[in-house]
């Protein structure tokens, strides 16, 4: 290794403390200078997010509200994927109680992230549909490089985004835009993503997006932190209850949906091709 690369590796170390171990699906490396946490998704190819990695996101958004960060970002560890959202693989032909986990993980971790006390941004670095969708229109601010796509493209696949997907769609786009871009299951290009104002920037590069997600967040500098999140939480509130006070309701909603054997057969069609084009690849 090159004796400048050693020193600039050595430098970081002192500068940022790695908070998680190498052996979670997420690490949380906290700068020492700004305060600000970067959680980083880990788990190639596409950070499909199953049962473990919604597990380690949620604990990672735990440890930085305990830690007194002064913001989150959210980003991947990936060069071309932010996350493919959810791992087909837990909805397709699924086993009984970990699909039951699973949808109670995805709850749990949504309402961390988009009930989280400290600012929030997404660092958006790849592709990012759907659940990928759903983790950055749950941040408070999104940057996304170039040349990928974004969306809710459930329709596509013959599912339907639950009703707290759509809260976090409608606390970034009107609802006239939303909804036309939901039924659609429209993914939009990153300049689209930009015009329609699903993201708020782009950047040319992962290291940009997150200098301008720390700029985003250190435009709160001089706010008050319990003003800025109480006033945060009562814009959030009303979509955070709506889930909490029907929980059970919407796991069995998901269960039954995703267990109906035309459901299960577009997910099986679905899948095949993605195998099929990966293949080809
Ligand atoms: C009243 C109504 C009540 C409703 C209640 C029911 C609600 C149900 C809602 C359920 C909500 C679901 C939301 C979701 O998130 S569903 C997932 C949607 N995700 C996608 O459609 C993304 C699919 N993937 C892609 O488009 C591409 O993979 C990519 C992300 C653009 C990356 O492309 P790239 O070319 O780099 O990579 P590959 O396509 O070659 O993929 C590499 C391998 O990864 C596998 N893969 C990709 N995505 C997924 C996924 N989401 N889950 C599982 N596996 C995935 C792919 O098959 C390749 O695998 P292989 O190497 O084994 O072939």
């Amino acid at each position: 290794m090159m004796r400048s690369k050693v020193l600039s590796l050595v430098a970081r170390a002192a500068s940022n403390r790695m908070m998680s171990t190498a052996t979670k699906l997420t690490t949380v490396e906290v700068n020492d200078k700004t305060g600000i946490a970067t959680l980083t998704m880990n788990r190639p190819p596409v950070n499909g997010l199953n049962l473990e990695l919604l597990q380690d996101l949620k604990s990672s958004i735990d440890e930085v509200e305990g830690n007194k960060s002064r913001g989150l970002i959210l980003t991947s560890s990936s060069s071309t994927i932010f996350s493919a959202g959810l791992d087909i693989l837990e909805m397709y032909k699924p086993d009984k109680d970990r699909i039951r986990a699973f949808w109670t993980q995805l709850q749990e971790t949504w309402l961390a992230l988009y009930g989280s006390s400290v600012p929030t941004a997404a660092a958006i670095n790849g592709h990012s549909p759907a659940g990928g969708c759903l983790l950055a229109t749950s941040c408070e601010y999104r940057v996304m490089v170039p040349n990928f796509t974004i969306g809710l493209n459930e329709t596509q696949l013959g599912i339907v985004a639950p009703k707290w997907f759509m809260a976090s769609f409608l606390s970034v786009l009107p609802q006239r835009e939303a909804e036309r871009a939901l039924n659609q299951g429209r993914m939009f290009t990153t300049e689209e993503a930009l015009k329609v104002g699903l993201i708020d920037e782009t950047a040319n590069s992962k290291e940009e997006a997150i200098e301008k997600c720390v700029a985003f967040i250190g435009t709160f500098a001089k706010v008050n932190p319990l003003a800025r999140s109480l006033t945060k939480q009562q814009f959030r509130a009303a979509d955070l209850q709506q889930l909490q006070n029907e929980r059970q309701q919407d796991l069995e909603k998901f269960l039954f949906f995703v267990n109906q054997p035309a459901v299960q057969k577009g997910l099986g069609i679905y899948l095949e091709g993605l195998k099929k084009k990966a293949k080809k690849q």
